[in-house]
């Protein structure tokens, strides 16, 4: 596959994709990431990774470029959680996760000039209950950061999971089977 861009400045989808062995490009797409008013979850992840793989299909000049874009969000009893802002909204977003099970909604959108399909993978994760002391310590790895949730599955808050249900890689940040899935498409239509 030629002409395959990624609209990311995720490090994670960096790698991932890459395990789907097409040659690649990273392309710039900052959008505004913020929920509309009566906007379900699933509705807003679709569009923040349609609008993302737009922006950077405006980015490139190559006429045959296919662009990736994709959005992770976590979802707590129909709420979203984004990344945190601080340590407090950390710990409140600690407080719906532990002992309980979410939901982490990937979206995925190859743009091309004229094309476009998306696809949305839902995963559901339980954690285990944690103490105030394993909350505090994770924030202190500076691990929750830039992730949606606040943990990353991939790394230390992998002991909380339970269960899974549903798609690691999407909840990493990109699914591996349904993105191949997509590019597969998008070149036969
Ligand atoms: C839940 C979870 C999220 N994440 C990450 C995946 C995404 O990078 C991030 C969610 O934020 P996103 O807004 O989806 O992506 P991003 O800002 O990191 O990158 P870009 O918009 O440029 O593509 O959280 C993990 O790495 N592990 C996890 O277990």
């Amino acid at each position: 596959m030629k002409n395959l861009y990624l609209a990311s400045a995720s490090p994670r989808r960096y790698e991932l994709l890459g395990m789907l062995e097409h040659p690649f490009e990273r392309v710039n797409a900052e959008i505004e990431e913020l929920q509309q008013e009566h906007e379900a979850p699933h509705q807003y992840v679709v569009r923040l990774a349609i609008e993302k793989a737009q922006a950077g299909l405006q980015q490139v000049s190559d006429p045959q470029a296919k662009v990736l874009g994709a959005d992770t969000i976590v979802v707590v009893a129909g709420k979203v959680l984004e990344k945190p802002r601080n340590k407090d909204h950390f710990r409140q977003m600690f407080d719906q996760l532990s002992g309980s099970t979410h939901q982490v909604m990937t979206a995925i959108c190859v743009a091309t000039e004229g094309k476009e399909l998306h696809d949305l993978v839902t995963t559901e994760v339980t954690f285990c209950h944690l103490t105030e002391a394993e909350v505090e310590h994770y924030w202190s790895t500076g691990e929750p950061l830039d992730k949606a949730g606040g943990y990353g599955i991939q790394g230390r808050a992998g002991k909380f999971v339970q269960q899974l249900r549903g798609s690691y890689f999407a909840v990493v940040g990109l699914p591996l089977y349904e993105t191949n899935q997509l590019l597969q498409r998008i070149e036969q239509d």
